[in-house]
């Protein structure tokens, strides 16, 4: 089978299109095995009412409700497919609007994307925390550091804490109650996305643990959650948010209506490469061999320079 190696924000997936295969979590943890590099697999399919249907699958294989990084590459994927500038792609809850944008630096190709249904329940996360339907910019009793945690699903499950610029420098905090929140515990059934947000002089800074893949360089939905978390608790004001993150940065969107949200994620959509998969017997059996090497990294890694003195403070 053919596969696009894509990434947004070096967030980096092998994107599969064909019709929906029960193998999905098994070839995705064979694709896993065989390149560390991806977070996993997004997979195009026909839609009976949209213009194409996405599913996203956890290197674990598990699969997700959402994935925005993913989402901006299949819309890329899907417009240019269709020699179309916006289309709707029907996701696991929600189908969702994307559109082509002009692009952030040149040669960098730049979608945007509608991140819907947002949810402040905790039953829509799921996450259990007695008497409470909500939790929102309240340190968490349990835990050992006094940050402001915000459950919110959009929808798949987010945990967003703002954190000092030492907490967000040293990792091992983050790791230690990511690993535990998605294992064994009484607060996510489902496991959650963590994510320590940090302010800087222009936007924000997010580094996200994921559910079902670990520390990754970017996770759009996580990203956009955190410019809503970050308008609500004063940090930014309401409107276009400067989001960065290891691996790049992205635009989000905030906007409020009579308490409802209205969430964009804009960023890269890029192209790294054609590669041909062969299954084996076990994980680590098949072969991945590759086709074409695009030419899009180089110009991603001269936007990504001249980014960077945006989060010095970090370093
Ligand atoms: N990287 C994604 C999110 C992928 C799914 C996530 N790990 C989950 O299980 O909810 C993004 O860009 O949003």
């Amino acid at each position: 089978m053919e596969l696009l190696k894509v990434h947004g924000s070096m967030n980096t997936f092998f994107l599969y299109e064909g019709n929906d295969r029960e193998d999905f979590p098994q070839l995705t943890k064979q694709l896993a095995a065989l390149d560390e590099q991806i977070d996993g697999l997004l997979t195009v399919s026909p839609s009976t009412h949209a213009d194409a249907k996405m599913r996203v699958f956890n290197t674990d294989g598990s699969e997700a409700s959402m994935c925005g990084n993913g989402l901006r590459c299949v819309a890329r994927f899907v417009c240019e497919r269709e020699g179309v500038d916006q289309a709707v792609i029907e996701t696991m809850k929600a189908d969702l609007a994307v559109q082509k944008e002009p692009e952030i630096d040149a040669g960098v190709n730049m979608y945007g994307v509608e991140i819907s249904p947002v949810s402040f329940q905790l039953a829509d996360l799921p996450m259990t925390l007695e008497e409470h339907t909500e939790w929102r910019q309240q340190a968490l009793p349990f835990m050992d550091v006094d940050i402001p945690f915000t459950a919110v699903a959009v929808p798949n499950p987010h945990l967003i804490g703002i954190v000092s610029k030492e907490l967000q420098k040293d990792p091992s905090h983050q790791e230690k109650w990511a690993a535990y929140f998605n294992g064994d515990n009484p607060y996510f059934s489902d496991g959650v996305n963590l994510s320590y947000v940090t302010p800087l002089k222009e936007g924000i800074f997010v580094r996200t643990y994921e559910r079902g893949v670990g520390f990754t360089d970017a996770c759009g939905t996580a990203m956009t959650a955190s410019a809503l978390v970050s308008c609500l608790a004063g940090l930014v004001p309401f409107g276009d948010v400067s989001v960065f993150n290891p691996g790049g940065m992205v635009n989000c969107s905030v906007k409020s209506e009579d308490g409802h949200y209205q969430l964009k994620l804009s960023g890269n959509a890029t192209y790294v490469a054609v590669y041909r998969f062969q299954a084996g017997d076990s994980l680590a059996d098949g072969a991945l061999e590759l086709v074409k090497q695009s030419d899009e990294q180089p110009a991603y890694e001269k936007f990504i320079e001249k980014i960077s003195s945006a989060t010095a403070e970090l370093r």
